[in-house]
């Protein structure tokens, strides 16, 4: 198999407040492949946001305690303070964000036209890569490389089907509609020629009518441009719609992995399981899922899911070894509901 575009192995990190340490990723894995498209779900508060924020390294660094494990993009170590200047080169311009709310990501006193251009002074692909670090004030924006950024720029702004996109440019944000500001999330996402894209519940502040369109349109330039996409999202539907992969958080952990057909047709974690029937169409009604997520000051230990789950043992106070549920589907469960194969101990043996 080919390397992976990224790893997380065991991340374990918390943050450290007045009420005591929130241990949030509990040894979290994650692997991801060039052009994968995958959803990262789990019910609100299972820890999404903070692994995409934790890749990008946009988590708050005054309470912030890594207590363990890896981030791995590409050979460079994403964790390390020694990595520093490589990190630099790969976010914002190999990793780019598309955030859940185009309302709030775009600065209302400037024109769209000057906020792109000033990510495109920074990430554009043709900006040569700076060893060390000139103060801003003094790098400049060169005019070949601003005129040829910016055909790439109203290109883009086409590829994303937003009309008059030299009209576009001259808007503030507050004269385009929220479906239209999203289409320039994903411009903005896709200029600097990214591997990944990190889309953190992309469409949750739109309407449904233009969720679908959105969620289209990314998976078509995605798969286009050969860019990998992590969708974080609790809308299983969407992630059905688009993603190649799901990968399931519970409460920090990662609970299961599955090609998309997989993972709705033969659900191997019982907490998978019962996402999945406590949707409307999932049989179970409007029910939900008995219980709640654990306090993340006192979590219980092993598999977080076990005070919630019908078919925990002892032996769920350790947390279970990756088990192998078919050639590309693993889980983290001592009683799988269809595991094909026994328990493999070598977490990384199955995550590579
Ligand atoms: N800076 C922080 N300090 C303390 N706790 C935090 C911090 N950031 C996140 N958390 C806690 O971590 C937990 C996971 O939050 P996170 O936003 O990652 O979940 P999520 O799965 O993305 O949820 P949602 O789907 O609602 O966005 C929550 O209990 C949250 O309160």
């Amino acid at each position: 198999m080919s390397t992976p575009l990224l790893t997380v192995e065991n991340l374990s990190l918390g943050f450290r407040g007045d009420g005591g340490f929130a241990h949030v990723l509990d040894g979290a894995n994650l692997t991801m492949r060039r052009g994968e498209i995958m959803g990262l779900v789990g019910e609100s508060g299972c820890g999404k946001t903070t692994l995409a924020s934790a890749i990008l390294g946009v988590l708050p660094r005054h309470s912030l305690e890594v207590r363990g494990g890896r981030i791995d993009f590409d050979g460079v170590d994403m964790l390390s303070a020694t990595a520093a200047p490589r990190q630099e080169a790969v976010r914002g311009r190999r990793v780019t964000f598309i955030p859940q709310d185009p309302f709030t990501a775009l600065n209302p006193v400037f024109t769209i036209g000057q906020q792109i251009d000033e990510l495109m002074k920074w990430k554009s692909p043709l900006r040569p890569d700076v060893p060390g670090r000139l103060p801003a004030l003094l790098t400049r924006y060169p005019k070949d490389r601003r005129r040829q950024d910016r055909e790439k720029i109203l290109a883009t702004l086409a590829a994303v089907q937003l009309p008059q996109p030299e009209q576009m440019l001259r808007k503030y944000p507050h004269e385009v509609s929220g479906g239209q500001r999203q289409r320039l999330m994903i411009a903005m996402a896709l200029l600097p020629e990214p591997d990944l894209i990190i889309a953190d519940e992309p469409t949750t502040a739109l309407d449904v009518t233009i969720q679908a369109q959105i969620l289209g349109l990314l998976r078509r330039l995605a798969t286009e441009r050969g860019v990998a996409v992590m969708l974080t999202t609790h809308d299983l539907g969407s992630a059905y719609e688009i993603c190649d992969r799901i990968t399931v958080m519970y409460a920090g952990q990662e609970v299961e992995s599955a090609p998309v057909d997989e993972f709705f047709n033969a659900p191997s974690h019982p907490y998978t399981a019962k996402l999945l029937a406590s949707r409307p169409e999932g049989g179970g009604g409007m029910t939900g899922i008995p219980g709640e997520l654990p306090s993340f000051y006192a979590p219980p230990p092993g598999c977080r899911f076990a005070p919630r789950c019908d078919r925990a043992q002892a032996t769920c106070a350790s947390r279970p070894p990756v088990a192998q549920a078919g050639p590309a589907h693993i889980v983290r469960c001592v009683d799988p509901l269809s595991c094909a194969h026994p328990p493999v101990g070598q977490i990384k043996e199955s995550l590579a």
